[in-house]
């Protein structure tokens, strides 16, 4: 007869955050990552996530067989100015709060979690507060430096405070100080698994001279408009020298592609743009030379994962400087070229050219990319979940 002690066979998680692709895909992969540890203890895992439904959270979780379910919330409109954060779209939001913590408080009391996981954006507040009232332990995970609104909101109802970084632990409030754990920001494991000559096939890029490197152009989830810019501003000089993968934001293939219709059907070749890249992702950052990017938490851990040259280009928001502070750090490591402030055609040049030429260069920016990566992210993150459970 076996003596070890007896677990419950099923783990219950819920989890909650999203909005955008930096909240989301930390939730999705800590699933992913508990549930294959709890399968080789025999164990299984019932998952529920409690988002949006304008967030990206509700297109990832259904496809990924994750049972899912809504709560009202109201979008908190940051700004370092509090009058504006007192104005009508943010009070009209801000009351829908409450509704969406009883209708929350429902889901938990019925779902009985072992842990609740909150990963950010606006919807972890109801659920993370619902957590307290019901009992259950609160983890967060925050994947910026300095904790995010709702985290904000959570910390004082927080079991645990998994940060991405070290530097994360002097910007804590004092009182919670101690419940933090440095984890790192979870990556997709099949971000780290890729094939360049699979995204080839896959998005049909025949056309690709791969005598030249490949540039890799990201916005985020969403898109951003400041690189779409600069970067079609560039795009005859850009294919002259390389080969590009430009993800523009759903909205923006149409006229992105118009502009690029004028261009010597030799270099068109080497152009291939998207709104978004899916389940290929993997395969288009391994075939990626240099990326062209915001520098958003999610996007920085997959790259320094993986360990890719880099040219940022913060988003620069009124309520922080988040992306430039990272994007500074990696420059300073000599991971990346930060472009901050006015970001014009001729300084992206400027940033790319010498990545464009030298390889060696790359090589050398990549090695000292991956030493800021934390490919073991996701597992820290687990332990945090399952040591919770057991307090
Ligand atoms: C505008 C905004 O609020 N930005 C914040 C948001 O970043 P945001 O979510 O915009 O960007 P991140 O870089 O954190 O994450 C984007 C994620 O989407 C994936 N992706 C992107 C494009 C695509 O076509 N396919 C795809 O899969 C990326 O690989 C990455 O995993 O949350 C981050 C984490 O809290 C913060 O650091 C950012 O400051």
């Amino acid at each position: 007869m076996n003596s070890a002690p007896q677990l419950a066979s099923t783990f219950r998680l819920i989890v909650t955050g999203g909005g955008t692709g930096g909240h989301t895909y930390p939730a999705l992969t800590a699933i992913r990552t508990l549930q294959e540890r709890l399968s080789a203890d025999g164990r299984a895992l019932d998952v529920l996530w409690i988002g949006t439904a304008a967030g990206l959270e509700a297109r990832v979780a259904p496809a990924e067989g994750i049972a899912f379910a809504t709560v009202a919330t109201g979008k908190i409109r940051r700004s370092s100015n509090p009058l504006k954060m007192l104005s009508a779209a943010n009070m009209k939001d801000m009351a829908r709060v409450p509704l969406g913590v009883v209708q929350a408080r429902k889901l938990v009391a019925d779902f009985r979690p072992d842990v609740v996981l909150a990963t950010g954006g606006y919807v972890a507040v109801p659920a993370g507060l619902a957590a307290r009232m019901c009992r259950r332990p609160l983890v967060l995970h925050e994947q910026t430096v300095r904790l995010g609104l709702a985290n904000r909101k959570l910390a004082g109802s927080a079991t645990r405070i998994a940060v991405s970084s070290e530097s994360s632990l002097p910007l804590l409030p004092e009182a919670v100080r101690g419940l933090a754990v440095v984890t790192g920001n979870p990556v997709r494991p099949q971000v780290l698994t890729g094939h360049a000559d699979k995204a080839i096939d896959a998005l049909g890029l025949h056309g690709f001279d791969r005598r030249l490197p490949t540039v890799y152009v990201t916005g985020g989830a969403q898109g951003a408009q400041q690189i779409n810019g600069v970067v079609s501003e560039a795009l005859a000089w850009l294919l002259e020298r390389a080969n590009v993968i430009h993800q523009c934001g759903g909205d923006k293939v149409e006229g992105l592609r118009e502009h690029a219709a004028v261009l010597p059907q030799a270099l068109r070749n080497r152009y291939y743009l998207t709104g978004f890249v899916g389940p290929e992702l993997p395969d288009v950052l391994a075939l990626a030379d240099v990326v062209v990017s915001r520098s958003g938490a999610g996007t920085l851990a997959e790259l320094t994962a993986l360990g890719k040259p880099a040219v940022f280009i913060p988003l620069a928001t009124s309520a922080g400087n988040e992306q430039a502070h990272n994007a500074r750090h990696l420059e300073e490591a000599g991971a990346a070229v930060a472009l901050l402030g006015d970001v014009t055609a001729d300084r992206l040049k400027d940033a790319l050219g010498p990545l464009l030429t030298d390889a060696a260069r790359r090589e050398a920016m990549a090695l000292r990319a991956r030493a800021h990566g934390r490919p073991d992210a996701a597992d820290r993150l687990v332990d945090v979940i399952l040591s919770a459970a057991s307090d």
